[in-house]
């Protein structure tokens, strides 16, 4: 059997689609509902009940039985947890308390500031003082209104905040079913990274231990370890060789220069290459292998094609699709002024995006060279330009950031 890949530098489209294609969704695990916050969600959170179950009051005043009082005040008081027996007649009242169900007979409840109540003992009467109430199902809230039960309330697939969990206990819920996490380690190659301090000539200041750990927690991968190799062929594939991590990211090496030693390391540890570079700027050495159900994603020690080639285009596609999540959606805009791009490659710009009466436009930043970060720290979204550039208010495709 000949497999389809590796693709050697495939568009940025199907690099970024093949991504989140070849990887399978994880296990499952249930988990009481308020652990869910921040995990994703395995099977649809469908309602268990018509949600709210009762009828309810949404005010503490009367529920009366008819539209026209005065009411008679009758015994038996609809108070939250406690379900009045009683059944009114279109001239009786009950005493009703916000979320108390609402006896059988109710035409409508009054809040309690807009009654008075006259007459002592049995002979107890309600009557309304603004002609705004009742009228028919005055703050009542109908069982079912905001949800039938089976209803899908959080589709599968999503990450999940707190209202989420709050809404799937609401409905019935004690636990969720979510994603099991996918755990990531981090490889560091080059001998020239410094971790503190001032870098002096011959040195940089490390570009990827103060942001990947978090960055990739927030693409909601379980980061394992985080380890700095030396640029030596032994070294680097020692370190692919003895990561367990379900995704390996490592970062430098991908080139072609005397120390760049990951194709060969990959080749050596028995991964199959599945994307080799991809058609864009920057970010174009960026690549994609894989071992059985282990990932490779081997992205450039520029700093600015590591995030916007490896991060953006190949790490976050993945970590969807061993979520169980879809693909990250392109929305468009339109440019401010025009974008170059390379004749043959897709360019990957950030920017910033402005809401002018509803239409979205977007504007290139400047420092954007592939060894810098000032661009993408003061952007809010990606713009994925087409190979050839694009001129003044033209549509182009934009990606969220995923902070
Ligand atoms: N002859 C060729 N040279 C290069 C090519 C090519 O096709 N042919 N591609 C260029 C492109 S494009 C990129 S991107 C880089 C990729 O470089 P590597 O992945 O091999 O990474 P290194 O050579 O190790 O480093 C490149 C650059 O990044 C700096 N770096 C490395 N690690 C870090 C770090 N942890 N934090 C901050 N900066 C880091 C390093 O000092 C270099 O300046 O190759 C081009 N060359
Ligand atoms: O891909 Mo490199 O990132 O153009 O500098």
């Amino acid at each position: 059997m000949t497999s389809e890949f590796p693709l050697i530098e495939p568009t940025w489209h199907i690099a970024h689609q093949t991504a989140h294609t070849v990887a399978a969704a994880l296990h499952s695990r249930r988990v009481p509902v308020a652990d869910g916050v921040g995990q994703v969600l395995a099977t649809d959170v469908r309602s268990l009940i018509d949600l709210p179950y009762d009828t309810t009051s949404a005010m503490d005043g009367w529920a009366v039985g008819g539209s026209q009082g005065p009411w008679r005040v009758v015994d038996g008081a609809a108070l939250a947890g406690h379900v009045s027996q009683v059944t009114l007649t279109p001239k009786d009242a009950v005493l009703i308390a916000t979320g108390g169900v609402v006896p059988s007979g109710t035409f409508g409840v009054i809040r309690r500031e807009f009654t008075e109540v006259f007459g002592d003992g049995a002979d107890s009467f309600v009557r309304a003082t603004h002609e705004s109430e009742p009228f028919a199902n005055s703050h009542v809230r109908p069982c079912g209104d905001e949800a039938r039960r089976d209803e899908i309330l959080v589709p599968a697939g999503t990450r999940l905040s707190p209202a989420h969990t709050a809404l799937a206990a609401m409905a019935g819920h004690d636990t969720l079913e979510v994603r099991c996490a996918a755990s990531c380690e981090i490889l560091v190659l080059g001998d020239e990274v410094l971790r503190s301090g001032i870098p002096r000539s011959g040195q940089v200041r490390d570009a990827f231990e103060p942001q990947f750990a978090a960055y990739a927690a927030l693409l909601g991968l379980e980061v394992s370890g985080f380890r700095f190799i030396p640029d030596t062929l032994e070294a680097t594939t020692q370190a692919l060789a003895t990561s367990s991590a379900r995704v390996v990211i490592s970062t430098g090496g991908t080139a072609a220069g005397p120390k760049d030693f990951l194709h060969t390391a990959l080749e050596t540890v028995g991964a199959q290459m599945v994307i080799d570079s991809i058609a864009m700027r920057p970010g174009h050495p960026n690549l994609l292998a894989r071992r059985g159900d282990q990932f490779f994603v081997g992205l450039p020690g520029n700093p600015l094609s590591a995030s916007l080639g490896g991060m953006l285009t190949l790490v976050r596609p993945l970590a969807c699709g061993l979520l169980g999540m879809e693909l990250p959606e392109l929305t468009s805009a339109l440019t401010s002024t025009s974008i170059k791009a390379p004749a043959h490659d897709t360019r990957l710009v950030p920017v910033t995006s402005q809401n002018r009466s509803g239409t979205f436009f977007v504007t290139e930043l400047p420092w954007l060279n592939s060894g810098m970060m000032r661009g993408l720290a003061n952007a809010d979204a990606v713009a994925v330009i087409p190979p050839g550039g694009v001129g003044e208010r033209e549509v182009v495709e934009v990606l969220a950031l995923a902070w």
